[in-house]
């Protein structure tokens, strides 16, 4: 199936008429990327990334400030039409986020998080997107942390998913609030043991005395849970839902018209309009 199929929610894709200008222009390499993909084993040794970019010399294609005012891509891949978008949000959302993974974009449920501290100060941070319903966006965290101090202060969040592949972005914004303990302890059941080992071990967004101190936190978790299969979840760990109040799909488009639709929640049902882009 054509993963922008018109069916599939107010979205389209056709092909691009003969004498357009292609849709990207290829970009020369900017020098060293961080692999992607797996995670090596905890412990194990230092991927290549980290003994390129942390211990020789910098790269010598670092981009210069005038190529980084150069680089820019030009979208078309796709519109958003009003007359076939679906009056809930979530729909076109699960139609995106289906795209995104067709299209095996890297971390597709990666999102950014932001919140406001008691100081007003705004952060924002990636976080994976764990659960979705009719209720929310559902992620998990250390309650100690950083992030969730701000959401004490301010239980409200906004989240921004940047699909660049697809030339696409989701906005949403809402209060949150922490889930029940069942669903934090029936998510974190399902985690890898060294994932439950590491949320024990580490006092998220503290500052600790240097990586020896962590391997150590961690190895001192693993033996003291040695041979337990069911780790338990931490009562300083679990998941915040963030209710959709405001949901923003944005669609690049030519000439940097873009297209912008802004679907905001009423007492039973959603109003859509168009922004500029
Ligand atoms: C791709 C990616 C996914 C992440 N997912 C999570 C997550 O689901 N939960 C989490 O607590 N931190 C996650 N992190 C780490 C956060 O970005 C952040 O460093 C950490 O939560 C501390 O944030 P804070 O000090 O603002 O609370 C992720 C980082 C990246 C790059
Ligand atoms: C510290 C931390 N906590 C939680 C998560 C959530 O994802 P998972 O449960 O798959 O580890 C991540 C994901 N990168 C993370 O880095």
């Amino acid at each position: 199936m054509d993963a922008h199929d018109d069916e599939t929610g107010g979205t389209r894709r056709g092909p691009r008429t003969a004498g357009e200008e292609p849709p990207v222009r290829p970009e020369p390499p900017l020098g060293v990327e961080p692999p992607l993909g797996a995670e090596p084993p905890f412990g194990s040794e230092p991927a290549s990334f980290e003994r390129e970019v942390h211990r020789s010399a910098p790269p010598a294609q670092l981009p210069s400030a005038a190529r980084l005012a150069e680089l820019r891509r030009r979208y078309g891949r796709g519109e958003l039409v009003e007359s076939e978008l679906p009056g809930d949000p979530l729909v076109l959302f699960h139609t995106w986020l289906a795209d995104a993974l067709a299209e095996k974009v890297p971390e597709p449920n990666a999102m950014v998080v932001a919140t406001v501290g008691a100081d007003g100060v705004p952060s924002a941070r990636t976080v994976l997107l764990k659960g979705l319903d009719e209720r929310g966006f559902v992620f998990y965290t250390n309650y100690g942390s950083a992030k969730a101090a701000d959401l004490d202060a301010h239980p409200k969040a906004a989240l921004v998913f940047p699909w660049h592949a697809m030339e696409r972005q989701v906005r949403v914004t809402g209060p949150a609030a922490r889930v029940s303990r069942e669903e934090s302890a029936a998510y974190f059941a399902s985690r890898p043991l060294e994932s439950r080992l590491g949320a024990w071990a580490s006092p998220q967004s503290q500052v600790v005395a240097d990586r020896e101190s962590l391997d150590r936190a961690y190895a001192e978790t693993a033996e003291r849970f040695a041979g337990i299969e069911d780790v338990p979840l931490p009562d300083f760990w679990g998941g915040y839902r963030v209710r959709p109040e405001v949901v923003e799909f944005w669609q690049g488009r030519q000439g940097r018209m873009h297209d912008r639709v802004r679907y905001r929640r009423t007492d039973e049902d959603w109003i859509t309009e168009r922004l500029a882009p």
